[in-house]
């Protein structure tokens, strides 16, 4: 295979997989070889190579074959010279002269308390949080830096913070000198204002520049602060340069981020960009179970009736913070009251956030964003044309539609020029099943979704 065969499948990846995907595990491919029908391709880390091929292979394979480049089977390997050098062991660092400034004592270091509730293992995995579970997992194990840094991005109360103790948590665990610290990025720019109003900024610098670990949490907070981000830069680069982990989380993906300086958009892409999607029936149902468990020598005796569980799961469909606000409140009222916990008990008590989880996006709201998103007019998207470019749009805001308001078949049909219910139905079914092999169509859903619930 030519280099430009495969710059030709990566364009076409680059379609299928969705940008940030692709930025994430199909650009840093190389391609090196093909033999015996083995295409052969370099990857930064294992890690790397074995999600590519657990969750990319049959794509790019399809994509090789229809190039006409025959392939039976990727093989994705390290390359020696950039295998990441061992971690350092606690007592070879010991042994390393030390340098020229001496690490401020350990005490002084920085970071926020962490939470002691936010480990590994009470954070539940599901299909929207997996790959940022698992990144968080290499992560915390230590040894290499692999990526660097890690950015984990999503929506409010996701997890993102969660899995940011948890990893410290873990790290220290393993390596309890390592210096690890964690803070919010607005405590970040506290910290650097009072620096520069004490004039301690030799101190501020050394003190940040000495941590093994530095975790920022909720990075969009600095963007328009143009000092605050200046520093955070020095910072950023002098620790990537040491070789030191930096995880970052965010609302949104770095690309996203207004009023952040380029330079900073793009160290930040530089690493592992991770995304925890806003969460599935299943997923709450499993925060809930897990949960339920963890009150249980708190509430002993407390009866929960069949089905509770599930309809919270099926009714609060925000986020974890509040599904978790939600059953705290039930099982304290039930407690009190001395009642069990039943479909009527859940209803009076939690009547405020039902409520405002019913609070959806409306119809019209969707087909604004559907057509803003797919640039085209929102007369088109109600209107009678049926070509491919609009015929698709129109169900994905008809899917939208049915998901995310009250709205019946028939009713999202009559808001969208009158049609019959059944061509609702057909449009539904149709972005179904495509969201289950089209990444394009599954990303426009995903990004609709955040934008119609924010
Ligand atoms: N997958 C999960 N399993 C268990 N608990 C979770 C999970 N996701 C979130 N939570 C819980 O939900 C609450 C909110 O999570 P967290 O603070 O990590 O969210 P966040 O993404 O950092 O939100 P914010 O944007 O508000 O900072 C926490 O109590 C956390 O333990």
């Amino acid at each position: 295979m030519t280099n430009e065969e495969w710059g030709k499948v990566r364009n076409k990846l680059q379609k299928a997989v969705g940008q940030n995907n692709y930025t994430s595990w199909i650009e840093p491919l190389e391609f090196a070889e093909l033999e015996g029908g083995v295409a052969r391709f370099l990857v930064p880390t294992n890690f790397l190579g074995n999600w590519v091929s657990q969750n990319f292979g049959d794509q790019i394979l399809n994509h090789l074959n229809t190039e006409g480049v025959k392939v039976a089977r990727l093989e994705f390997t390290v390359p020696e010279k950039v295998k990441p050098r061992p971690a350092a062991q606690p007592t070879e660092k010991a042994a390393t002269p030390a340098p020229s400034i001496a690490k401020p004592d350990i005490s002084d270091l920085p970071g926020a308390p962490l939470d002691a509730r936010f480990t590994f293992d009470s954070f539940v995995v599901g299909k929207p949080n997996e790959l940022a579970h698992a990144a968080a997992r290499r992560v915390g194990e230590g040894g290499p830096v692999t990526f660097n840094p890690l950015f984990l991005y999503g929506g409010v109360g996701l997890g993102k913070t969660h899995l940011m103790h948890a990893i410290a948590h873990e790290m220290k665990t393993r390596q309890p000198d390592l210096r690890v610290v964690y803070l919010s990025a607005e405590q970040f720019m506290y910290r650097f204002v009072q620096a520069i109003r004490e004039k301690q900024m030799i101190d501020f610098k050394q003190l940040f520049r000495s941590v093994d670990v530095l975790m920022v949490d909720d990075v969009q907070f600095i963007a328009g602060k143009d000092s605050t981000q200046e520093e955070f830069f020095h910072t950023f680069n002098a620790l990537v340069d040491q070789n030191k982990q930096i995880i970052i989380s965010a609302d949104r993906a770095p690309g996203e981020i207004k009023d952040l300086e380029d330079r900073i958009k793009s160290r930040l892409q530089c690493g592992l960009v991770v995304d925890l999607h806003p969460t599935d029936y299943e997923l709450r149902l499993g925060v809930l179970q897990t949960k339920v468990n963890a009150y249980r020598e708190q509430y002993k005796g407390l009866v929960i009736a069949d089905g509770v569980l599930e309809y919270l799961a099926h009714r609060i469909s925000t986020n974890v913070r509040v599904l978790e606000g939600a059953l705290m409140r039930l099982f304290a009222f039930a407690s009190l009251v001395g009642r069990e916990i039943t479909l009527e008990l859940a209803q009076d008590c939690l009547g405020d956030i039902l409520r405002a989880s019913d609070r959806k996006v409306t119809v019209e709201e969707i087909q604004r964003k559907v057509s803003e998103h797919y640039n085209i007019r929102l007369s088109d998207l109600i209107g009678p044309k049926r070509v491919r470019t609009i015929a698709r749009p129109r169900q994905v805001a008809m899917y939208l539609a049915k998901h995310m308001t009250s709205r019946s078949l028939p009713e999202i049909g009559r808001r969208f020029g009158g049609r019959d219910h059944t061509t609702v139905m057909h449009g539904v079914k149709r972005i179904d099943e495509l969201k289950g092999v089209d990444d394009q169509i599954a990303e426009d859903l995903e990004l609709l979704r955040r934008a119609l619930e924010a």
